[in-house]
């Protein structure tokens, strides 16, 4: 298995090049399924979860043709996707565990076929993260969904018919899997208290493109009124908003310089502020952002995960690994997954003075990281680990690198053309 060597202490300073984001280009590959026609999409990141979806699309039957190279200049990849016809509507349980959002092909299959078969996705590291709002919503629109061995069976024989599903719970994925699945079906859907975030609004722009129905993009309130079939369209994806995030973070906590080519604030406004709050300067430009200290040390500053337009989830590990060395007290509570804090113990390993009380993490600041062998549970603990490896004393081993490879395109490469010590250890 790969490991991660960080040689720390190096303030990093140079430029890097946003990556397409994995969880705009996720949903936006299973739209593809909805149409006949090819799906186009350019700026998509090179990604183990990328290549693991394209996985259990080509066992729908879906045509996939990569074209382009990633490029220093973030150009991307291009994917083509063209299912032509839809050869079987089952992911199969080693498809889908190998990742979560495998489960966004259930509303597509559902909508073109009438029927669908994927297994349950399961817990992870972060939380159980339940489904029951994806297939509430579906037999809202009037499917009919049962549980057995293991798999979500769904079918709507006479079509899916519009409704009005509000969400209980604001859940980007549920919001995904009904937006697409209300793009054919007959009639209006509402979707109320739906997922605001800038994935879910690149979702439904494509769809627009491809000629779905829908109004109230970027709103909490999306109405969907259906039609006969959509067509092929070529979209480009976002960049990656929690990429963004993390290097600003890597810049702040090694007091360096970054410009990050292609990052959009617009994408980040409530981790900007904080970060502003804990002393650090980002200025934007027609190229992207700028990120370096204010002056001086950080200051610890409090973060309250929650649904965008709010402070993301995807960011706290990172934001709770650059608290370590700030002046002062931060609190971090974690409102999203019950379970999101496994990178504590392995920053407590490094030096970090962090104490957990319930959904809170009080991190006691200004800590002299060292460094030391730590483990990855998830993908963005992986990227804290990486983060306060970069500002420690001496010599810090990622091990189970697997996890970072599913989200960060090419890491070791854009931080090594910062100046950070950092390489990848080839395992077995
Ligand atoms: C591929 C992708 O885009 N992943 C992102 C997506 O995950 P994902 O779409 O899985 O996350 P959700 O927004 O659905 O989850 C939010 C909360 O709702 C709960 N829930 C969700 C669905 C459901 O049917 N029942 C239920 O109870 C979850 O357990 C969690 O506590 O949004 C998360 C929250 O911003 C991010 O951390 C993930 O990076
Ligand atoms: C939790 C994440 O991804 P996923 O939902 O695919 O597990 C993430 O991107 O941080």
């Amino acid at each position: 298995m790969d490991r991660i060597r960080i040689i720390g202490g190096r303030p990093l300073h140079g430029q890097i090049a946003v990556s397409g984001s994995k969880n705009a280009a996720l949903p936006l590959m299973t739209a593809a399924l909805l149409t006949d026609e090819t799906v186009k999409l350019s700026n998509l990141p090179h990604l183990a979860d990328i290549a693991t979806l394209a996985n259990v699309l080509s066992h729908h039957g879906v045509e996939l043709h990569m074209n382009g190279e990633t490029g220093d200049g973030g150009a991307g990849r291009v994917l083509e996707l063209r299912a032509g016809r839809i050869e079987n509507a089952r992911a199969s349980y080693d498809l889908v565990r190998k990742m979560r959002a495998s489960v966004l092909v259930l509303g597509p299959l559902l909508a073109r076929q009438g029927h669908a078969e994927v297994s349950l996705p399961g817990g992870c590291a972060i939380g159980t993260r339940p489904v029951d709002l994806h297939l509430r919503g579906l037999e809202a629109l009037g499917a009919r969904i049962d549980l057995a061995d293991g798999y979500i069976k769904a079918s709507a024989p006479g079509g899916l018919k519009g409704g009005e599903v509000v969400f209980p719970t604001v859940s980007v994925g549920a919001t995904e899997n009904l937006l697409m699945a209300a793009t054919l079906a007959e009639g209006e859907t509402r979707l109320v208290n739906a997922a605001r975030e800038p994935e879910v609004s690149d979702l439904a722009e494509c769809l627009v493109a491809m000629g779905a129905d829908i109004h109230g993009i970027g709103g909490d309130t999306l109405t969907i009124r259906g039609v006969g079939r959509l067509h092929g369209t070529d979209y480009a994806v976002i960049p990656d908003r929690i990429e963004t995030g993390t290097y600003a973070m890597a810049a702040a906590i090694t007091d360096g310089e970054i410009e990050l080519l292609g990052a959009r604030s617009a994408h980040l406004r409530a981790a900007l502020a904080k970060l502003d709050e804990a002393g650090v300067k980002v200025v934007e430009s027609n190229r992207g952002l700028t990120v370096s200290r204010k002056n001086g040390p950080l200051t610890g500053t409090d973060v309250e995960t929650d649904p965008y337009p709010g402070f993301p989830t995807d960011l706290q590990a990172q934001f709770t690994a650059l608290m370590t060395t700030a002046r002062g007290e931060s609190r971090i509570c974690e409102t999203i997954f019950e379970n999101r804090f496994m990178h504590i113990p392995e920053l407590h390993r490094m030096g970090a003075s962090i104490a957990i009380d319930g959904r809170t993490a009080v991190v006691r600041g200004q800590s002299a990281l060292r460094g030391a062998p730590v483990m990855a549970s998830d993908l963005r603990a992986s990227a804290s680990l990486v983060i306060a490896g970069l500002a420690a004393e001496g010599e810090t081993v990622v091990n189970r690198v697997y996890h970072l490879d599913r989200g960060y395109e090419r890491l070791e490469e854009k931080l090594c053309g910062c100046g950070a010590g950092i390489e990848r250890i080839r395992g077995d």
